[in-house]
């Protein structure tokens, strides 16, 4: 989207790092073609059921372990019992660049790891509520890239799904990056501001979201 003022690396909290326009056009691109091959299978995108009976209204998909509430699996349990596809060495590369990027920490970059992947479609009205990522066994950050239409993220604090919170404008390309005492931090979407993508991205609509994680289970 055109903005009036540049954005600018911001450091929302400790840990927490945003890096607006990190990914090139032409990354974008590739993302979501790559998201498209990966979404034909074994394993297509679906809307997780959560255990109280309530559906997320975000389409996802999983590489190198499926996630579904609450519990990481080697097989999509709850979609086609299918083995997922292995996260690319690519897409961990990018997840280094990001890392790089967001803390300026080559060393940092160097030891990051991330064994899965969560791709997320947010279409017509879709949200995402207050959550933390806590499933995985590590304390390793969460790299966040953003695609299409701009959403509103909001990063809450590590005690309750409640205030303080902060929200931040994602735009397509954007980086967040979430790790140290912000790691396991609550977070959701509270919105998606449909129309705003770029077309040349590749997406007809919606929002695309990819987060890379380090499990830390056994292999
Ligand atoms: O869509 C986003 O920016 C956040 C996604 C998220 O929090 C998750 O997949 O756990
Ligand atoms: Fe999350």
């Amino acid at each position: 989207m055109a903005t009036l003022l540049p954005r600018s690396r911001t450091a929302l909290a400790p840990g927490a790092v945003h890096v607006p326009d990190w990914l090139p056009p032409e990354s974008r691109r590739a993302l979501v073609e790559a998201c498209r091959d990966w979404a034909r299978g074994p394993v297509p995108m679906r809307r997780a059921r959560l255990p109280r009976g309530g559906v997320m209204s975000v389409d996802s998909l999983c590489l190198g372990r499926h996630w579904l509430p609450y519990r990481y699996s080697r097989t999509a349990d709850d979609v086609n019992g299918a083995p997922v596809l292995p996260l690319p060495a690519w897409l961990a590369d990018l997840g280094r660049r990001a890392i790089a990027a967001a803390y300026d920490d080559e060393e940092a970059a160097a030891r990051y790891e991330p064994d899965v992947a969560l791709v997320n479609h947010y279409g017509p009205g879709a949200t995402m509520g207050m959550h933390q990522d806590k499933e995985e066994r590590a304390s390793a950050p969460v790299v966040s890239l953003s695609i299409g239409d701009t959403c509103v993220f909001r990063l809450g604090n590590t005690d309750t799904r409640g205030r303080p919170w902060q929200d931040v404008e994602l735009e397509s390309g954007d980086l967040l990056v979430f790790g140290g005492p912000s790691r396991f931090a609550y977070h959701g979407v509270p919105k998606v501001r449909p129309g705003t993508g770029d077309p040349g991205d590749g997406l007809a609509r919606g929002r695309l979201n990819l987060t890379l994680r380090v499990t830390g289970l056994p292999g």
